[in-house]
C-alpha cells in the first residue's frame, strides 16, 4: 500500500459510496397513482404530434390544428415530443425521492422570497388559501448556463444527477419549446419562423426553469378551510408552461362559455399552456388561459401528486409589445397591454414578488379591494371566483 495518498485519494472512496447512494439503481422508482374512476367533465383538447414537424407539410398541418386552441382554449398535449419514458420516469422518481429529503437538508436551498428569486426550495404553507393553508412545495432549477453557473447549490441527490438534468431540460427546450414557437409564428403569419424562437434562446439570459412539485394531501377540513382549491384560478406568467403527464386529477381550465373542465392524463404526452408573457406579445391575441388546481376525486385524495414542470420564458431584454408584423394580429387590431414599456425582467420581478409574498400581495390585493390588482403599468390580475 503505498504511503503517499494524496487527501482526495483518501476521501474518493467514500465520496463515491456516498454518492452511489443516488445511483437510480438504489433509488426506489416513481409509481404514478392509479387514475380515477370518477366521471368528469374532461376538457376536449387537440394532441400534436410532434413528429409529424419533421415531416413534409407537417408543421402547416400541426399550425392548422393549433389554430383554434392557441385562440381560443390556451391549452394542448403534444406527444412523441422527443425524450423516453424512462426519462421521464427518472426525473420523477428524483422529485419523489427530493421531497423526501428533511427539511433540515432542504432549507439550506430555500429561495430568497424576498429578492423574488424563485430558483431553489419554496416549502409548503406560505400561502393563505381562502381560510386555510396551501400544501404545495416546489424546487426550481435555472437554465445550465453561465448567467446561473454557480448561483444555486444543489442537494447531493440532485448533484448526483445534474448531468441528466441538463440533458433532459435542454430536450424540453430545443424539442418543444422551440419547435412549438415557430409553429406560433405559422398560426400568426409572421415573416419567418424563427421570429419568436430568436426571443427564446437557450443560451441568453432568460428565466426558463425546471420545476419539481408536490401536493401533499389535505384532511377534509383542510379542504373546506381551503374551499377545495376553487379559489386558485390564475394564469400563468411565462410563454409557454409544460407539464409532464399527471394522473392525480386536480388541474382545470376555465372555458370560454365560464365553465371549468378538467384535464385527463393522457398517456406519453406533456400537457402545453400558454402563458401571460406569449399573449402579451400578441396584445392577448393567443391565449393565456385561466386554470386552477382543486382538490382531487374522492379516490385519489389520499395520494401525492407529484408534479414535473418546465417553464419558459423570453429573453430578460425582450420589451413587451405586441409584435408589428402579423397580418393576423394587424387584422385583430391588438393593442398593447401596458401603459409604458416593460420589459420581461421588469414583468417577472412584479409576478414573482407577488407570488413568492404573500404578505406582500394581500396587502396589494386590498389596496383596490375590487378583487383586481395592477401588477404593472396598467396590467390587472384578478381573483377568479368559485
Ligand atoms: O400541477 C398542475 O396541474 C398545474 C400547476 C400550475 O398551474 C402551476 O404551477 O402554475
Ligand atoms: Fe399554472
Amino acid at each position: 500500500m503505498s504511503t503517499t495518498t494524496t487527501q482526495t485519494e483518501t476521501h474518493k472512496p467514500v465520496v463515491e459510496k456516498y454518492l452511489s447512494q443516488y445511483d437510480f439503481a438504489n433509488l426506489k422508482p416513481y409509481v404514478h397513482p392509479p387514475e380515477t374512476k370518477a366521471d368528469l367533465p374532461w376538457s376536449e383538447l387537440v394532441t400534436l404530434d410532434l413528429e409529424d414537424y419533421h415531416r413534409p407539410g407537417g408543421k402547416e398541418r400541426l399550425a392548422k390544428q393549433l389554430e383554434h386552441a392557441v385562440h381560443h382554449v390556451g391549452f394542448f398535449y403534444v406527444k412523441n415530443y422527443g425524450l423516453t419514458q424512462e426519462q421521464v420516469d427518472r426525473q420523477f422518481t428524483l422529485a419523489q425521492h427530493l421531497f423526501e429529503l428533511p427539511v433540515s437538508e432542504k432549507e439550506k436551498y430555500e429561495c430568497n422570497y424576498r429578492a423574488a428569486d424563485y430558483n431553489g426550495w419554496r416549502r409548503p404553507g406560505r400561502a393563505l388559501v381562502a381560510n386555510g393553508r396551501d400544501n404545495i412545495e416546489i424546487y426550481n432549477i435555472p437554465k445550465f448556463t453561465p448567467d446561473f453557473e454557480g448561483k444555486y447549490d444543489q442537494p447531493d441527490l440532485l448533484k448526483a444527477h445534474l448531468p441528466e438534468i441538463e440533458v433532459f431540460q435542454k430536450a424540453l427546450h430545443a424539442k418543444v419549446v422551440l419547435p412549438l414557437l415557430r409553429l406560433f409564428a405559422l398560426v400568426l403569419q409572421l415573416p419567418d419562423e424563427d421570429y419568436l424562437v430568436r426571443q427564446h434562446t437557450y443560451e441568453k439570459k432568460s428565466e426558463d426553469h425546471f420545476r419539481y412539485m408536490l401536493y401533499y394531501p389535505r384532511t377534509e377540513e383542510e379542504w373546506a378551510a381551503s374551499k377545495y382549491g376553487a379559489t386558485g384560478g390564475h394564469t400563468d406568467l411565462g410563454t409557454v408552461t409544460l407539464l409532464f403527464r399527471q394522473p392525480v386529477a386536480g388541474l382545470q381550465i376555465l372555458g370560454e362559455d365560464g365553465n371549468w373542465t378538467w384535464v385527463s392524463a393522457q398517456p406519453g404526452t406533456i400537457t402545453v399552456n400558454l402563458a401571460d408573457t406569449i399573449s402579451h406579445l400578441t396584445g392577448g391575441w393567443l391565449k393565456s388561459s385561466v386554470h386552477r388546481v382543486v382538490a382531487p376525486p374522492e379516490d385519489q385524495r389520499q395520494y401525492k401528486r407529484t408534479g414535473l414542470l418546465y417553464f419558459a420564458r423570453p429573453h430578460n431584454d425582450t420589451q413587451l409589445l405586441p409584435i408589428t408584423d402579423s397580418p393576423v394580429l394587424e387584422e385583430a387590431g391588438v393593442k398593447p397591454r401596458f401603459d409604458k414599456i416593460v420589459t420581461m425582467e421588469e414583468w417577472v420581478r412584479a409576478k414573482q414578488t407577488l407570488q413568492l409574498n404573500p404578505d406582500i400581495a394581500a396587502k396589494r390585493w386590498a389596496e383596490r379591494g375590487d378583487g383586481k390588482i395592477e401588477v404593472l403599468a396598467g396590467f390587472h390580475d384578478q381573483k377568479y371566483k368559485e
